[in-house]
């Protein structure tokens, strides 16, 4: 799914009202009833429903989705401010609608905080969407710091009112804090990052039909990895087919004491499906591997740390979790770096090493995937003030190196050597645990070795990390569940993607 930002949506707005053709009132009135239809399934139907509507097409929203809540017998009230003159004339026509139902309580947004709200109260906020462009200030603040406050659920029509779109807000802006966004067609940037997206809550995008021809040729580089993606990626394995067909990996992991990483990412690989798995680890590690992980075959680059490492034609490779910094090891790792021409997975201490020796960057075989998380990737590449300048960078990154990067995140961001940017949004906080990454690294050198181009086995490999992570969270919890865990979920995960393809083909 292409994410735009908001003089596009916009446009797309525009381009559906002109080519569809559909006026912005029904356009206005298909928002309201996906929202309406997504509040009837999801909430009690007892609860009374509180509607702050601006004097935008937000507000807009807000009053047409009063008048569908009530026809449908549920107890609303809206707020509104005093004047309507502002308003857009689908607003205007949506605030008269409201006589239609004269059950429907009409306050002023000033008098909310004198009210006597339901104990069983949920607080919509429709006061500004896409079209903010300022930050929010006077009564509009104290409003939405009063509702802040309120011990309510809380619900974002289109965008948390306060946040823009596609940027960042200043430090303490005034923003509604929301349990639930539902926000129209499109992923926004500010949902995608943490000092934005934490003022969402749970986003659900509702399909509203703006028009596929605007869609398909608006240029974006920046997307979200929606089904739609995966399924085009994912190839099910032939009944004809051999291990010698699926691929070598090869994991060069681990050294005296953090042998956990390379058992995690051997297993990984395994378990996502490559046909031959070697695991090049030091002496130290021989028992812990053969006994962990039967599958896969041991080869030794040291005694207590990697010394040396194996070269081989026909491999995939993933390398750096837990294999040390030690000078002799970093030594061994720059050498192959060099002498290496196929892509490789890169994570941990290897990109560590990287980081120690900056001249090593333009040695990285081209396609390689690097999967840097924030502080590794300052190390790599240098600060940034904030998580939108460090995609910007991970962009530019990428691009100049000729390499894909996967900065590990809430919402991991993929960079691609193309310039494109692919936002993940299956996992959870679970997986905010020494061990995940190391997982990571072992999907993704398996993919790359079942001959999944880099950027695909990038951005295949982080969504299924994550939906593994999901399932796992389901059957346990964010707090207890483990990085095993997610190995063990790849089962499941895989059997759901075949049936679903299954039933699409
Ligand atoms: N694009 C779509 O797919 C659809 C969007 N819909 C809804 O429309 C809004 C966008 O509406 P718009 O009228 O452009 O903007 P807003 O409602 O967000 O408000 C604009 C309004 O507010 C004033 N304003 C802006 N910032 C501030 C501020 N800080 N303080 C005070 N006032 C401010 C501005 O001058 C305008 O007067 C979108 O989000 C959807 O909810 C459609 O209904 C369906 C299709
Ligand atoms: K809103």
């Amino acid at each position: 799914m292409k994410i735009f930002n908001s003089s596009q949506i916009r446009k797309a707005d525009a381009y559906t009202i002109a080519h569809e053709p559909v006026t912005e009132l029904k356009l206005m009135e298909r928002a309201a009833e996906a929202c309406a239809k997504w509040l009837e399934d999801e909430i009690p139907r007892e609860t009374v429903f509180y509607i702050f509507c601006g004097s935008g097409n937000n507000g807009g929203d807000g009053l047409a989705l009063a008048r569908l809540l009530c026809h449908n017998g549920l107890s609303t009230h809206v707020f509104v401010g005093e004047s309507n003159e502002q308003a857009s004339e689908a607003r205007s026509v949506n605030f008269q609608r409201l006589a239609e139902h004269p059950e429907i309580a009409v306050h002023q947004l000033e008098d909310a905080v004198e009210l006597d709200f339901e104990a069983n109260s949920v607080l919509v906020d429709a006061l500004f969407g896409t079209g903010l462009n300022r930050e929010i200030d006077g009564k509009y603040a104290e409003l939405i710091n009063f509702l802040n406050e309120l011990p309510f659920r809380r619900i974002s029509i289109d965008v948390p009112s306060g946040l823009f779109a596609d940027r960042l807000i200043k430090e303490n802006a005034t923003v509604f804090t929301a349990h639930d966004t539902l926000s129209f067609q499109f992923w926004k940037q500010s949902f995608l990052h943490p000092e934005t997206g934490a003022f969402c809550g749970n986003v659900h995008i509702l399909d509203i039909g703006l028009h596929k021809n605007f869609v398909e040729s608006e240029p974006s580089n920046r997307f979200v990895t929606d089904d739609a993606v995966i399924f085009q990626l994912y190839k099910p394995r032939s009944p004809f087919t051999h291990k010698g067909k699926l691929g070598k990996t090869r994991i060069i992991a681990g050294s005296y004491g953090k042998m956990g990483a390379a058992v995690l990412a051997v297993k990984a690989a395994v378990h996502c499906g490559s046909g031959l798995t070697v695991i090049e680890a030091p002496e130290c590690g021989n028992e812990i591997l053969q006994t962990s992980c039967p599958e896969a075959m041991f080869e030794l680059n040291g005694d207590q740390y990697a010394t040396a490492f194996l070269i081989n034609e026909n491999e995939s490779v993933g390398v750096g979790p837990g294999l040390g910094t030690n000078p002799d090891t970093a030594k061994a790792f720059l050498k192959f770096l060099q002498d290496c021409t196929q892509p490789m997975v890169i994570d941990a201490d290897a990109l560590n090493i990287i980081a120690s020796n900056p001249d090593s960057l333009k040695m990285i075989p081209k396609d390689s995937i690097l999967t840097p998380h924030p502080k590794e990737f300052e190390r790599l590449f240098g600060s940034t003030a904030n998580s939108y300048e460090r995609v910007d960078l991970a962009q530019k990154m990428a691009a100049e190196l000729g390499v894909t990067i996967v900065l590990k995140d809430h919402f991991t961001q993929i960079c691609l050597p193309d310039g494109s940017v692919y936002y993940n949004t299956t996992g959870n906080a679970g997986m905010a645990k020494g061990g995940s990454g190391d997982v990571l690294l072992g999907i993704i050198t398996s993919l790359l070795a079942q001959k999944y181009e880099p950027a695909q086995a990038a951005i295949f490999g982080v969504w299924l990390h994550g939906k593994a992570g999901d399932f796992a969270m389901q059957k346990s919890s964010v707090e207890a569940m483990l990085p095993t865990d997610l190995i063990s979920e790849l089962g499941s995960v895989f059997k759901c993607l075949s049936e679903k393809k299954g039933q699409i083909h």
